[in-house]
């Protein structure tokens, strides 16, 4: 078993720490460690003991653990990632362009899924190098599945970025798009790899995969899956995610049995009970509103049926289920830690199997740029706006005191926008002909084109 461990897990526990180092040397017999008194005592809490019961390597990061910063010193961490054309022209022709093969060319198509929120976004965004998809507090920031993809050396791994996985009755409930529905189980049918993303930081989702991704992977046994610990760097005691890790593997990963066993009672252990039954209810209402009759997933024409292939045993089964056991690696990361991800990144690389790439090496993601600005925008309006956005949004909300939300979230915006088409924007000011607008400087002289687009995009959503 692969069980990976990233930097910042190292810097922040000296359990795991111990854990993956050891692992590494002691290769053939069974051990078991006595680890972090340290770690344990200077928090207050008492010592573990750990008893695993396979092995556990962590290539990537022994690797960069053992060369520290000369690894990085090699270049090949800081390769400039792509852009997006600024024109749709430009962009569909670049999708078009045949894909510059190197001799021996690898590919690997990865669908990252999960929850809403989990961080899918993010991770796609931080691992391709450059922010092309829209990310915010609120859920279902996402609402199509877009692609980015990243090319490295003779490598090309696809990311497919997807909503987050959700019920028919929320759909309905919420007005929200039927795509959020359809695409992300289109989205893994294609797929080489799934990575589950799991947000450890919801106290909800930390112990027990949502329903909605357990269908997703029983629906797709033969494709491999992983499962990604999102959010590290928000959990304080570490040495839980080890918990959460036998939980949401049912204690096994690629195919060996992992035990993790608590010598002396942890201090958590006592409030187990109060979190069970919060667990419990929350599986009630999960049920309550996937038991949706064959008329509620007619109602939404078109849409797929993810649950058409699995028997009502079957469903029955995964929803007293808390976690899958046949993931093929664990990972516990920051999304926003760029080392962190780098080592996901290089598990795609030498995951990537012998197959033509799809895409120019140029490519940076399929969407269009004005799919990337709306997006963008509409990150923007998430973001800043209150909670109930945008079923009942105002311009008024939009414009702020004195037009300064408005102005921020136009600043923001533009910003992000030059970092996504590499230039400088240029406000187009009427009687001008494209090309002859002077180049002007984005946190200013966009800020009126792009307030009309959030006042707009505002408006369209009353
Ligand atoms: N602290 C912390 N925040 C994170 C991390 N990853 C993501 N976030 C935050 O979590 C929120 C949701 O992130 P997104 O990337 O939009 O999540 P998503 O899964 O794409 O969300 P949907 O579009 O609803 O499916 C944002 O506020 C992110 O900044 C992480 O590793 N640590």
């Amino acid at each position: 078993m692969a069980f990976r461990v990233c930097s910042r897990f190292f810097r922040d526990s000296a359990v795991l720490s111990r854990l993956v180092v050891v692992s590494a040397r002691q290769e053939s017999a069974s051990w078991l460690l006595t680890a972090g008194t340290a770690a344990c005592s200077r928090g207050g809490r008492k010592p573990f003991i750990f008893t695993p019961a396979c092995f556990i390597t962590s290539d990537a990061f022994l690797n960069r653990l053992l060369k520290g910063k000369a690894a990085e010193a090699d270049g090949a961490f800081y390769r400039l990632p792509a852009s997006v054309p600024p024109g749709s022209g430009e962009q569909l022709s670049l999708l078009l362009r045949q894909p510059d093969q190197p001799d021996n060319p690898r590919v690997l198509k990865v669908a990252i899924i999960g929850a809403p929120n989990a961080g899918k976004s993010t991770l796609s965004n931080q691992l391709l190098g450059r922010k092309v998809f829209a990310v915010s507090k609120k859920v279902h920031t996402t609402r199509s599945r877009a692609l980015g993809v990243l090319t490295e050396d003779d490598t090309q791994i696809i990311l497919l970025d997807t909503p987050g996985l959700t019920t028919v009755s929320k759909v309905k409930r919420h007005q929200l798009e039927k795509t959020l529905l359809v695409d992300p189980w289109n989205t893994v049918k294609e797929a080489d790899l799934m990575v589950v993303l799991v947000d450890v930081a919801d106290r909800w989702m930390c112990s027990r995969l949502d329903l909605e991704v357990l269908k997703c992977l029983a629906q797709h046994p033969d494709t491999p899956a992983i499962l990604v610990l999102n959010k590290v760097d928000l959990v304080k005691a570490k040495d839980r995610l080890l918990d959460f890790t036998a939980e949401l593997t049912c204690g096994v990963v690629n195919g060996r049995k992992m035990r993790i066993r608590p010598v002396i009672k942890p201090p958590w252990a006592d409030k187990r009970p109060e979190r069970e039954s919060k667990l419990q209810l929350d599986e009630d209402n999960t049920g309550s509103e996937d038991n949706e009759g064959p008329e509620d997933n007619a109602a939404l024409e078109g849409s797929a049926e993810p649950n058409s292939v699995l028997s009502k045993e079957q469903l029955k089964a995964l929803k007293s289920q808390q976690g899958w056991p046949h993931f093929k690696d664990v990972f516990m990361l920051s999304s926003v830690d760029r080392e962190d991800v780098e080592t996901l990144k290089s598990y795609f690389m030498a995951a990537a199997k012998p197959g033509s790439w799809q895409y120019h090496s140029e490519v940076l993601t399929d969407q269009s740029p004005e799919e990337v600005c709306t997006n963008i925008i509409r990150e923007k309006l998430l973001e800043y706006l209150p909670q109930e956005v945008p079923y009942s949004m105002t311009q008024r909300m939009v414009i702020g005191t004195g037009g300064q939300m408005v102005a921020r979230m136009a600043r923001e915006a533009g910003e992000d926008l030059s970092r996504v088409f590499l230039r400088e924007l240029v406000a187009q000011s009427e009687g001008r002909q494209e090309g002859e607008g002077e180049a002007l400087n984005v946190s200013q002289k966009l800020r009126q084109p792009l307030e009309l687009s959030l006042l707009s995009a505002a408006a369209a959503s009353q």
